[in-house]
């Protein structure tokens, strides 16, 4: 059966439980980025449609609320389950919508379940505190409670992980939410409110909405009854979210930006780091704000590396993610082909070698080798901007000290890999790079018990772990005095 006919491919926005056409009847094609093929439309939703959408995801949070954390737990559960039992449909639409490689896909169906497994858990464990009287009559409380309506503007590089790591802990803590998808990969995200549907969620709880995001995300960040905004994208557009909740104060989480270092010491053991390196580097065709992006390779192991790098990077098998052979799927779009070839470009006319791939041509669309450049220097751009593709640059160092200083000299702060062996130097360096998320001696960090999420220009707040529930709910203090 074609995954066009499942009972999860949704062309409408969900809006309070019902499936709905923009108002004005305007729509968006979805493009299969690896055929160019246009597989869908899905509404333009106007401000106005949005804003009747937000009073009724408010009302609809208020029932939300009242339930026990035990029957919105169950709800989570059920949900994560039919999300299990249809992975292989989903992760087919993941891959038609978004490009990847459809291994990718499965896996990354699995992880956006398992942080509504995890939430669903956590539901039930809202503890507050009991506090030590501030006087001998005075007795403290501290409860959590539900921050109230959401919202979550999402991007198009993990189309349902994203929007279950915020949808979930928001359900969990008893918030209503609206989740306005990246325009290039809506179908998951619609897909995963007919499960939720199906799952018996309440009508209202979890609305999906498509549309332009300058013009929705205008409306969610200027209407009061939205108490929080959660965003991952650009630092860019993140920043300008950050500037727009200002005006009501909106609790905010901001997922943005990285500029990962990978930094191999001397005392690293090279196979473990080459094969973290591809699994970094690579995943996703190097679009996800934790790939690595700096490679620094201590001069001892530069050319043992390069060698090895270079032999397991030309290995990768570049084509349509629906083949079961592919590894690297194509780049989002042009604007992201032209952003990894200006690096290269830059590099290249800056005194780095190439050491395999090279720019895309026009004949190539969407599809990009993936490339490694050896000799690569501060002043390249690539050492300073997001490359968000397949293109690895190789950094050569001799001292920790110096190296430190280069992994921190960027504004971003999300994540760090460092190889070595060394227990000192691991607590050290783990220590001192300017990150929220350090992976040693592993490519691969992600997991819905962490804390995912960065400082500086990376953004605010975590994602996941127990953690993840405090940024959908307030404290309240209570003072009670008893009759002295
Ligand atoms: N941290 C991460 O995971 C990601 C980082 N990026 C970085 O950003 C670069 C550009 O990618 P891009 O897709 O343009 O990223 P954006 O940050 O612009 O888009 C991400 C989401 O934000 C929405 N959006 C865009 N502008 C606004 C706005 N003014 N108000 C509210 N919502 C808005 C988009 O909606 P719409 O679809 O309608 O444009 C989309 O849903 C990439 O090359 C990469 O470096 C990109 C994606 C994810
Ligand atoms: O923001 C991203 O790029 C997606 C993060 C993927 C992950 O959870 O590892």
């Amino acid at each position: 059966m074609s995954v066009f006919n499942a009972s999860f491919f949704r062309q409408q926005c969900y809006i309070n439980g019902h499936w709905v056409d923009a108002s004005d009847q305007q729509v968006a094609d979805v493009v299969d980025p690896a055929s160019a093929e246009i597989i869908a439309q899905v509404p333009m939703l106007p401000a106005k449609d949005l804003e009747g959408c937000i009073v009724s995801a408010e009302q609809a949070g208020q029932q939300w609320k009242q339930q026990s954390a035990t029957q919105r737990s169950q709800l989570l559960k059920k949900w994560h389950q039919l999300i299990l039992e249809n992975q292989a449909g989903l992760a087919e639409l993941m891959t038609r919508e978004q490009g990847k490689p459809l291994s990718e896909a499965i896996g990354e169906i699995a992880y956006a379940a398992s942080y509504i497994e995890w939430f669903a858990e956590e539901a039930v464990r809202m503890h507050g505190d009991t506090l030590t009287g501030p006087g001998q009559h005075k007795r403290g409380l501290v409860i959590r409670q539900p921050v109230g309506l959401c919202a979550a503007i999402t991007p198009w590089n993990f189309p349902a992980a994203m929007l279950t790591r915020k949808i979930a802990p928001a359900l969990a803590a008893g918030c209503s939410i609206i989740v306005k998808p990246a325009l290039e990969t809506p179908l998951s995200a619609l897909a995963l409110a007919a499960l939720a549907d199906e799952a018996g969620i309440p009508a209202g709880v979890l609305n999906v909405v498509t549309g332009d995001g300058p013009a929705l995300g205008k409306v969610l960040t200027q209407n009061e009854r939205v108490r929080k905004l959660s965003f991952t994208g650009s630092t860019q557009t993140g920043s300008l979210l950050m500037a727009a909740s200002a005006r009501h104060v909106q609790k905010i989480s901001l997922e943005l930006g990285g500029n990962a270092p990978f930094i191999v010491f001397a005392d690293a053991d090279l196979e473990r780091a080459v094969q973290g390196a591809i699994d970094s580097k690579f995943r996703n065709a190097g679009q996800t704000c934790v790939c690595a992006n700096r490679i620094y390779v201590h001069e001892s192991l530069y050319d043992a590396f390069l060698q090895r790098f270079q032999q397991a990077t030309q290995q990768l098998i570049v084509g349509n993610g629906l083949l079961p052979e592919s590894q690297i799927g194509p780049l989002i779009n042009q604007q992201a082909v032209h952003k990894v070839n200006q690096q290269i470009e830059d590099a290249l006319a800056k005194g780095a070698r190439l050491v395999c791939g090279g720019p895309a041509s026009a004949s190539d669309g969407l599809w990009f080798t993936p490339t490694i450049l050896a000799d690569a220097t501060s002043a390249m751009r690539c050492a300073h901007e997001e490359t968000f593709g397949p293109m690895a640059p190789v950094f050569k160092f001799t001292d920790e000290h110096e190296v430190i200083s280069q992994a921190n000299a960027t504004p971003f702060g999300l994540a760090a890999y460092f190889y070595t062996q060394n227990i000192d130097r691991m607590w050290r360096v783990a220590e001192q790079l300017e990150v929220g998320m350090v992976g040693v001696n592993t490519g691969i960090i992600s997991s819905a018990s962490a804390p995912f999420g960065g400082i500086k220009s990376s953004g605010t707040g975590r994602e996941g772990s127990r953690f993840g529930l405090d940024e959908y709910t307030e404290l309240k203090y209570i003072c009670l005095e008893l009759e002295a």
